[in-house]
């Protein structure tokens, strides 16, 4: 792989809390330009861990993070907040991750006020991101709680690519929706990814999503990396034992409902 095609690169990443187990144990990987990396493995396997060691939002006991070629654990706080615009995170629950007490107005604004980007963030731009995402202007001024799952989930997408990151990890972003609503979200994924040729780490407990959306997927079992490669390949010819039972564990979506719609 040429080293130019890869955008995240993690070496030895270790992350041990105290005197307790290693929660990510030895993981290495590369994520290339304009794709979509699976992460997938049971609860506590250490995913969530190590997408948050690839933002620098959990320091890492030991190992390396370059992010453009850059080593992002010995970036400056400035050069830090540089990267930080090129990286955003989707989580799990819509709700908690919007302040119910602002408007979506406020909150689209917000990562332009967090970069002093003066003069960005008005109410013209504001309605374009919303469109974006499949939301109108109408959402300006109400609160999180007026919308449905789905749609706040909406909002968190449309408040993560507010700065035009060029790296998004999603963490189980759809996890918390109806099948049907969750197939309509991860479409508009798609869609965004191709209009701004977006990387994805994409985080999921669902073998049929993980298939559908990504281009490979990376398995991991307690803290460790098991197995790394093509979506196609890994599903259909699983080379480990505990990614053969992670494919058994997951049901089949019912026809892959709203999925190719
Ligand atoms: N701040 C912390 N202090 C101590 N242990 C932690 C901390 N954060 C996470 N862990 C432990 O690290 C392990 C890995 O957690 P992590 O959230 O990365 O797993 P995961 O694969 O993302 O799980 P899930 O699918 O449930 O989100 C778990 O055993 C968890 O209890």
């Amino acid at each position: 792989m040429a080293m130019d095609d890869v955008l995240v690169q993690t070496r030895g990443l270790v992350k041990q809390y105290g005197t307790g187990a290693r929660v990510v144990d030895d993981v290495s990987f590369a994520i290339r330009r304009g794709e979509t990396l699976g992460l997938v493995g049971e609860s506590g396997s250490g995913k969530s861990t190590v997408a948050r060691m690839l933002l620098r939002l959990v320091e890492p006991t030991a190992g390396e993070v370059r992010y453009g070629g850059v080593d992002l654990l010995a970036a400056s706080s400035g050069e830090m907040r540089e990267m930080r615009r090129r990286m955003q995170v989707v989580f799990q629950d819509p709700f908690a991750a919007l302040n119910p007490r602002m408007r979506v107005r406020e909150i689209l604004a917000e990562p332009f006020a967090i970069h002093r980007e003066q003069g960005s963030g008005n109410r013209d731009q504001l309605v374009v991101m919303l469109r974006e995402v499949g939301l109108d202007e109408s959402a300006l001024e109400r609160y999180p709680h007026e919308f449905s799952g789905g749609q706040r989930q909406r909002i968190n997408i449309a408040r993560a690519l507010a700065l035009r990151p060029e790296f998004v990890v999603l963490d189980e972003p759809v996890s918390a929706l109806d099948v049907s609503v969750g197939a309509q979200v991860v479409n508009l994924l798609r869609d965004l990814q191709r209009q701004y040729g977006l990387t994805y780490l994409f985080i999921s407990h669902s073998m049929p999503l993980v298939r559908y959306l990504c281009d490979r997927v990376a398995v991991m079992q307690r803290g460790r990396l098991v197995e790394l490669g093509e979506c196609a390949q890994v599903c259909e010819k699983p080379a480990h034992e505990y990614t053969r039972r992670l494919i058994a564990a997951t049901p089949e979506m019912p026809g892959d409902r709203g999925l190719h719609g």
